[in-house]
């Protein structure tokens, strides 16, 4: 059934969904309908089934994904637009030009249209000339996300679905994006699903929240969902406006420098005052060390660094908007690109990158890059392997970090079968299992719930205490708030280092 011809623009009755070879239905039979011009906000904890139930209503599951599905009575709207939550599986071509002309295409404008249309639609979420024609895979993560927006805006659908839209993008983007949505949607309908609600709630009109075993728990306007409903929202962990001064997370006195006297490692000091006379024998040896250091990608410097250190007990927050060079950065201090410059890591030779990960924990932008193994709990215990531990207490540890991030039902699954912020909670646990005692990070808790990112942030903390030196990559200001002790800002490449944050 289409959606011609009444009030309806989706809806669903009696759905069930299981995934193959699952023993849980995702959704047992759940019913829901949304009117033609409704702007709804889908909630729910990590692994509720936000996303499947977005590709469920949009169509694209059964018709592209096969997912095993029954329902008493569907609507799928007849023309519609989905961004995905991971924009690397959006596009079908090379260039950013030639991704929105295929939209176009398929709308059959002429050829000769096309240049201002497409000027046009970058334009909206904040893309310049400059990327008109640009190769997809060389932007960055944020960069990414826009062109995927771009690319569903031009295709004018009535109903659009968005899935994180803005997970990835830096505070100018996510104004940018959500302002024009509201400009472009007036008599559209929108289905979104964002764990980032501080700006969308003002474009949605209604709130509908899962439970964590799929049902719906809530479904009204926006005001009274977050006035009435903050208990469940605070009980299933999800985001309601006001939680971070709830929690009271990250305090001043958490946020204190740690002493000498704290770190639980041998202390780190420089010994050998000959080979490095800058410092006297017996102060403290930074973590990390960088002096005229560079980050090149092929022959243009991506990321350049005056002089900075990072000490043990210190949490670098590096900011910075989308495109600026943060993940390059981070890749550079792995030796993943090419680097030039003064580098030192615990008083020594970088050397290559595995013999790094030996010294250094790190996450990728993108969890999947990261997975080598299997299964869920091979992907953790894989970072254990060849170390001193005995299988028995690689397992046990294994066993503990999946607990810690809510992965211990889910260590049997592949990790590619997974919901996004679970497989973002994997890639972390499998960096931090080994405990080196220098962590980078790249937008660690993007599109957690809640729960999940209160966690990893206490997780973080507790560790940071005990003398490991953070360094993490972040859009959000109220992690860099509360918890970073210093801030580095990344503007084109260059990266200003300040002093210590203060606490909200
Ligand atoms: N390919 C798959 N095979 C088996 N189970 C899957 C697969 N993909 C997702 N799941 C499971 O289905 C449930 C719903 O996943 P979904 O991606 O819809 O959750 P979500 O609410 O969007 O979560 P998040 O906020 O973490 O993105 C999760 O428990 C997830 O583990
Ligand atoms: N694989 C790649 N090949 C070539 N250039 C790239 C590649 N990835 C990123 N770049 C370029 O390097 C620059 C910095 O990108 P980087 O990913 O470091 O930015 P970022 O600050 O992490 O952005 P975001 O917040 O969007 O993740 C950008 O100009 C980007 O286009």
């Amino acid at each position: 059934m289409n959606g011609e011809g009444n009030s309806q623009a989706v809806s669903v009755t009696n759905l069930r969904c299981k995934f193959p070879g699952e023993q849980d239905l995702v959704f047992q039979s759940l019913s829901l309908s949304v009117r033609k011009g409704e702007k709804v906000l889908l909630l729910g904890p990590s692994g509720s089934g936000k996303s499947t139930l977005l590709q469920i209503l949009s169509g694209l599951i059964p018709r592209s994904v096969e997912i095993p599905m029954k329902c008493d009575e569907i609507q799928v709207p007849t023309q519609s637009g989905i961004v995905f939550q991971d924009p690397d599986t959006q596009f079908c071509m090379s260039y950013t030009d030639e991704e929105i002309a295929f939209v176009l295409e398929n709308r059959n404008i002429p050829r000769e249209q096309m240049p201002d249309l497409i000027q046009q639609v970058l334009e909206q979420v904040g893309l310049s000339f400059e990327h008109h024609r640009v190769l997809i895979q060389s932007m960055s993560q944020g960069m990414k996300q826009r062109l995927a927006i771009a690319s569903i805006l031009a295709m004018e659908p009535d109903v659009l679905f968005l899935d994180e839209p803005t997970a990835l993008l830096d505070d100018e983007g996510t104004t940018q994006v959500w302002n024009t949505v509201k400009q472009i949607a007036r008599n559209k309908t929108l289905i979104i699903v964002e764990h980032k609600i501080s700006e969308v709630v003002d474009v949605v009109d209604r709130i509908i929240v899962l439970s964590p075993d799929g049902k719906i728990v809530a479904d009204g306007p926006a005001n009274q969902v977050f006035a009435n409903e903050r208990n469940m929202l605070r009980e299933y962990g999800i985001w309601y406006p006001g939680v971070w001064e709830e929690r009271g997370a990250g305090r001043m006195e958490e946020k204190t420098p740690i002493s000498e006297k704290d770190l639980t490692y041998p202390p780190f000091v420089c010994v050998d005052a000959e080979k490095d006379d800058s410092k006297a024998p017996g102060s403290l040896q930074p973590a990390l060390e960088l002096k005229q250091f560079t980050g090149w990608r092929g022959k243009r410097a991506a990321v350049q660094i005056d002089q900075a250190e990072v000490f043990h007990g210190d949490w670098v927050g590096i900011v910075g908007a989308n495109g600026a060079g943060k993940s390059s950065l981070l890749l550079s201090l792995m030796n993943i690109l090419k680097t030039t410059g003064h580098y030192r890591v615990e008083g020594q030779h970088p050397g290559k990158t595995r013999e790094l990960a030996d010294r250094i924990a790190f996450v990728f932008q993108n969890p999947e890059f990261q997975f080598v193994t299997n299964s869920v709990f091979d992907e953790v215990e894989f970072s254990l392997l060849g170390g001193e531990l005995t299988a028995e207490e690689r397992r046990a540890r294994t066993h503990d970090m999946l607990e810690q991030f809510g992965l211990g039902e889910l260590s049997g699954r592949h990790p590619y079968q997974l919901s996004m912020g679970q497989k973002r909670r994997l890639s972390v646990a499998s960096a931090m299992v080994r405990k080196q005692r220098i962590l980078l990070l790249d937008e660690p808790t993007f599109g957690q719930d809640a729960r999940n990112t209160f966690a990893m942030l206490a997780q973080l903390e507790r560790l940071r205490r005990e003398g490991t030196a953070i360094v993490m990559v972040t859009h959000d200001q109220e992690i860099v708030n509360r918890y970073c002790t210093k801030v580095w800002t990344v503007d084109e490449g260059r990266v200003a280092h300040a002093a210590v944050v203060s606490s909200p």
